[in-house]
């Protein structure tokens, strides 16, 4: 789909621009979602809703469904189904219900007894589901892994993925554009993730916030696409929404023979590369801000504290709060040192870790482990290694892996040989890490308690803890490894049978009337009567609050603080308050007082000011703003807040407002602490005292507040642009026909009857006897 203007564009700008449905005067677009992947933890209120509303799922040939947050990572050999298989009541009970979902709804699902079942981020690509120039989405912050092939892919919460299921398409704004250049050659032992986590330590966790960052330069373009799908995989820790490269020869090499792919050689193919070969940024298009770094200066990079920019060079030492300029810098610095449990000034190389862990959608690749194996081969795991365990990010790897020995060189060493899973990343499944214990991980987040309650995580590539663990403390791989450099380049190929599937039909007339009905649109200014495609009143509405508000001295306050792992268990949006923010109101399980929410008023607070910037940073769990409705708390005041938190809450009837000026917060936060309360007068766009006295003036989006202060449904209102979302569609066939529902599942040509495709079942359960898992 050619974009039809001739002003420069990004990438960004292009893929953005070729899925408008709809656009409204104040910049509100609702664009089509190419691919949607669903996982067990994010999906079963969106399934609910679903249900509750009697709506299906618009297109479950576009749609993709795994498990992986909950399941265990022992070994499979005895798996009959997952029922049997997960013993923890709750772990078991989202996997069962997202298996009764896509029973109900007739989607694919790779479950526990399918070889291609694995960390959704891994899936999407080695399956060919993700595409360049496609829009993926996925109810889980790291889809910007999907980036990597040029392909707008960004984590939504839990009401957008209802939404997405219900329509195929978002509501959504044109983010920022943010340009990191890399220019250079990265030295010997250097690798993707050294150079995700020395950009994240350059730009902070808030640096690509309201941005998508394209990756750009002569070390990206050298990169493999399991390198770069571990870069875009990290951006949402830059704080982007999405983070993409244009596609390339690499990427094409890649998605060669991938099953969902279109056939390699074929007119679609050949159309298809011609499309994606134009997917670059023009010369001369602009961008909100550039980042310019020389690849000679990254060397091995590692975390030292609790946030993904805590980052050092490995040949560097602990960093003190006198570090830092920063007021809030300093303060998380002297905290995360306790928590870590460092000294400032001490060499990170003589810090001993406990347990090893490889795996995640970061880096649980094959090259992952081939790198890792590299290290590891002929070796043992220090003595003082308690654990060290290697999670393959899906079956086929794991299959690829013991195929070329990997297995056998991990566990000679003393490795653990796992099965696919997010495992250790998050500990939402038996692995964890006990108090204390110091990890040396391959995964994202370093965050307070991300890996189990009061464990220590440093972030690293593949090579260096594969380091940490021969050498038992944190240790510099280009000291240990004579061959290098250790990133391989080549991307591994799955070889699979090509499927057979028909050629979507492409003779149905293309209306290009996109006009629709004026008064069925949802507009800024109209608060009409829903009519058509479902109700569109559906949340109470948001005119003014006004209440005690809670003061928060914190910056960076991450959504696994706000609700911790264990509670995103639950297959309910409601019950969550009482474990609002459970690390910091708890301390073995009893309240500590000195945590704001537990004082006298303000257990009652309507309201959050938080002092410092980029709330709600982490993953995309709407189980945050469901805990701070639940909690009482119906709008947060802050500097700044991260993308997908911001997003979550107007879902929820909530207010984020943003006050970037100091004084004015400090004289909402003096309120706050004074105990009076104070207002949020929506309507009017302002903040006030007590007394009804002006604070500050706000601004929010038009689109938005309509829809607040009206207590409006998203989705009733996009059913009602059912005709532009079929002249979509219909489009869309034409121009793109390999994004219709290959391989898997073909969608019929009048639109709504589906049609199952060989090899695959539509639905596979787990049921091994019965459903095949060769293909
Ligand atoms: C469970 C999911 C919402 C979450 C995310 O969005 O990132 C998880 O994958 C994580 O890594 O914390
Ligand atoms: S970040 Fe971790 S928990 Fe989240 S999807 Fe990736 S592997 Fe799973």
């Amino acid at each position: 789909m050619p974009s039809a203007e001739s002003k420069p564009k990004t990438l960004y700008d292009k893929v953005f621009q070729d899925h408008i449905v709809n656009e409204q005067e104040d910049g509100t677009c609702l664009i089509y979602i190419d691919r949607h992947l669903v996982h067990e933890v994010t999906s079963p209120q969106a399934f609910e809703g679903l249900k509750n509303a009697s709506r299906t799922v618009r297109r479950p040939d576009c749609t993709l469904a795994t498990v992986d947050h909950n399941i265990p990572t022992t070994s499979r050999k005895n798996f009959k189904n997952a029922a049997d298989f997960i013993k923890e009541n709750d772990s078991r009970l989202q996997c069962t219900t997202l298996e009764e979902n896509v029973k109900d709804f007739g989607l694919t699902y790779f479950g526990m007894g399918d070889k291609r079942q694995g960390i959704v981020h891994i899936i999407g690509p080695e399956q060919g589901f993700t595409l360049p120039g496609t829009t993926v989405v996925c109810g889980d912050s790291h889809t910007s892994t999907h980036g990597a092939f040029g392909a707008l892919a960004f984590g939504i919460g839990t009401s957008e993925v209802e939404h997405v299921l219900a329509t195929q398409t978002l509501i959504t704004r044109r983010s920022k554009n943010m340009r990191i250049q890399v220019d250079g050659e990265l030295p010997a032992g250097v690798t993707s993730k050294d150079v995700v986590l020395h950009i994240i330590g350059v730009i902070g966790t808030a640096g690509g916030n309201g941005a998508v960052i394209e990756f750009c330069g002569s070390v990206i373009r050298g990169l493999s696409m399991e390198a770069r799908m571990s870069m875009c995989n990290m951006s949402i820790e830059g704080g982007a929404r999405a983070g993409m490269i244009a596609p390339d020869e690499i990427t094409f090499e890649y998605l060669k023979g991938r099953p969902l792919a279109p056939k390699y050689g074929s007119a679609e193919w050949n159309k298809a590369t011609s499309y994606w070969s134009s997917l670059k940024s023009d010369a001369g298009a602009k961008y909100d801000s550039e980042v310019f770094i020389d690849g000679k200066d990254i060397v091995p990079t590692i975390s030292w504290g609790t946030s993904p920019q805590d980052v050092v060079p490995i040949t560097g030492v602990v960093p003190g709060p006198d570090d830092f300029e920063d007021e809030n810098r300093k303060t998380s610095c002297k905290r995360a040192l306790e928590y870590m449990g460092l000294v400032a000034g001490t060499p990170m190389k003589d810090v001993v870790v406990d347990k090893v862990f490889i795996g995640s959608c970061t880096n649980a690749r094959i090259e992952d482990l081939r790198a890792a194996a590299k290290v590891v081969k002929g070796r043992k795991i220090a003595s003082n290694i308690k654990r060290a365990m290697i999670v393959p990010g899906s079956g086929l790897v794991k299959e690829q892996a013991e195929s070329e020995g990997l297995d056998k060189i991990f566990t000679d060493a003393g490795f653990e040989w796992r099965e696919a899973g997010c495992s250790m990343c998050l500990g939402m499944n038996p692995d964890i890490l006990s108090p204390k214990e110091r990890c040396a991980s391959t995964s994202n987040r370093n965050f307070e308690g991300r890996q189990g309650a009061q464990g220590r995580t440093h972030l690293m590539s593949p090579a260096m803890a594969a380091t940490a663990a021969i050498v038992g403390k944190l240790a510099d791989v280009r000291e240990h490894v004579v061959a290098s450099p250790v990133l391989g380049k080549a991307s591994p190929k799955v070889d699979v049978q090509q499927p057979k599937f028909a050629s979507p039909e492409t003779e149905d007339e293309l209306d290009r009337v996109l006009d629709f009905p004026a008064d069925n649109e949802p507009h800024a200014n109209s608060s009409a009567p829903a009519s058509g495609g479902g109700k569109s009143s559906g949340l109470p509405p948001f005119t003014t609050l006004k209440g005690i508000a809670a003061p928060l001295d914190r910056a960076n306050v991450d959504t696994d603080a706000i609700i911790p792992k264990q509670f995103l268990k639950t297959i309910k949006r409601t019950g969550l308050g009482s474990a609002l923010f459970y690390e910091l109101r708890y301390t073995d399980d009893k309240e500590n007082p000195d945590f704001v929410l537990n004082q006298g008023i303000y257990r009652d607070s309507k309201i959050l000011v938080v002092t410092g910037p980029n709330f709600g940073c982490g993953s995309s769990r709407e189980h945050a703003p469901w805990a701070l409705l639940d909690f009482g708390i119906k709008c947060i005041i802050a500097p700044s807040f991260a993308d997908i938190f911001f997003n979550n809450t107007f879902k929820n009837g909530m207010l984020p407002v943003v006050v970037s000026d100091e004084v004015a917060l400090r004289k909402i936060t003096d309120e706050a602490r004074a105990g009076r309360e104070v207002e949020v007068d929506l309507v009017n766009q302002e903040i006030k005292d007590a007394q009804g006295n002006k604070i500050t003036s706000f601004e929010v989006e038009q689109f938005r507040k309509h829809c607040l202060v009206n207590g409006l449904d998203d989705i009733g209102l996009t059913l009602q642009m059912e005709s532009k979302i079929r002249n979509f569609e219909t489009k869309r066939t034409l121009e793109t026909p390999w994004l219709d529902g290959s391989a898997y599942l073909r969608r019929d040509r009048r639109g709504a009857t589906m049609v199952e495709a060989a090899p695959v079942p539509k639905t596979n359960r787990g049921d091994v006897k019965n459903e095949p898992l060769e293909w």
